[in-house]
C-alpha cells in the first residue's frame, strides 16, 4: 500500500507545492499529457501523487482518501466542520498567503470597524426592510466570525466567483472574500475594515486523521524525515 499525496492541479499553488517539495528533495511532476492529471513522485519510495482541486483536497482529506494534502488553510476550514478533528497541519508552507476580508464601499465614510458595520446594518434593516446583504463563498468562516463580534443583522448572499463585483451589480452591499494585492478590492471601490482578517490564509500540508494509516506509516515517517518535518504524533490512529 502506498501513502497518497493530494496536491492542487493546476495555477499557482500547483507549480509552488512543485518547488516547495523539490527544495526538500521529493520531486513531483506530472506525467502524461499537459491536461492528463497524472503525476509521480521520487525520492521517497511508496508515494502516490493525486492531483486534485484545491477546493476538492479538503473533502478527499476528511473523506480518507488521500493521506496527505496541500491546500489553503481557507478552504479547510471553510470546508470542514470541525476541522481540527479531520485533519493535521504538518506544515504551513510559506507560500499562497491571503487574508480573508470584509470590504464595503469606500462611499460608506461612517463604516470603518465591525462595530460600525454592526450599526449600519440596523440601520439599513429600518430603512430597507430587508437584512444588510454580505456576498461572499465563505459562509462557515463569515458567520462565526460576525458572531463572535455580535454582528447579526445581515444575510449572507452566495457568491462562487467575481464577488467584488455583486456591490455594482445591486446584489449585495459588502462582500467576504480572499484579497492578497488588494487590487481586485481597489478596482472596485471598496476598502477593508479595520481589525483582524477573519482568516489570514497559506498553502498548508494537511495530514487525514480520518485515512487508513496502517501500511501508510511507515512511508509517513520516510516522507516527514525527507521533509525535515516533526512526524506529528496527534494523527490518530498513529497515537
Ligand atoms: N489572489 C490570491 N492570492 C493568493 N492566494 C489566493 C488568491 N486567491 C485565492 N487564493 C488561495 O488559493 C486557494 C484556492 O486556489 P484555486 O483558486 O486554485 O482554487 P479553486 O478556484 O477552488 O480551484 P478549482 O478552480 O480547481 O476548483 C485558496 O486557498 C485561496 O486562499
Ligand atoms: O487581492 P488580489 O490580488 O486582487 O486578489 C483577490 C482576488 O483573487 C481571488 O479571485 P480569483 O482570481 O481566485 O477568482 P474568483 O473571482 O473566481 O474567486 C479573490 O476571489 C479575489 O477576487
Amino acid at each position: 500500500m502506498t501513502l497518497k499525496l493530494g496536491v492542487p492541479s493546476k495555477g499557482r499553488l500547483m507549480e509552488q507545492s512543485f518547488d516547495w517539495f523539490a527544495a526538500r528533495g521529493l520531486t513531483l511532476s506530472r506525467t502524461g499529457s499537459a491536461r492528463e492529471y497524472a503525476g509521480a513522485v521520487d525520492g521517497v519510495d511508496g508515494v502516490e501523487l493525486v492531483l486534485l482541486s484545491a477546493s476538492e483536497i479538503p473533502r478527499e482529506l476528511a473523506a480518507g482518501r488521500i493521506h496527505l494534502g496541500v491546500t489553503g488553510s481557507d478552504l479547510v476550514r471553510e470546508t470542514l466542520p470541525d476541522w481540527a478533528a479531520s485533519v493535521a497541519e504538518l506544515a504551513q508552507m510559506g507560500f499562497g498567503h491571503a487574508d480573508l476580508i470584509l470590504a464595503v464601499p469606500v462611499t460608506w465614510v461612517d463604516v470603518e470597524t465591525l462595530d460600525d458595520l454592526d450599526a449600519a446594518a440596523a440601520a439599513f434593516r429600518a430603512r430597507h426592510g430587508f437584512r444588510l446583504r454580505i456576498a461572499t463563498k465563505y459562509h462557515r468562516l463569515v458567520r462565526e466570525h460576525l458572531r463572535a463580534h455580535g454582528v447579526a443583522d445581515y444575510q449572507l448572499v452566495d457568491s462562487q466567483g467575481a464577488t467584488e463585483g455583486t456591490i455594482r451589480n445591486l446584489t449585495a452591499e459588502a462582500v467576504a472574500d480572499i484579497t492578497s494585492t488588494g487590487e481586485t478590492l481597489r478596482a472596485n471601490h471598496l476598502k477593508i475594515l479595520k481589525g483582524a482578517p477573519v482568516h489570514q490564509s497559506q498553502a498548508t500540508l494537511f495530514a487525514s486523521r480520518l485515512a487508513d494509516w496502517s501500511d501508510a506509516r511507515a512511508v509517513l515517517a520516510r516522507v516527514t524525515s525527507q521533509l525535515g518535518i516533526g512526524q506529528s504524533d496527534s494523527i490518530p490512529p498513529l497515537l
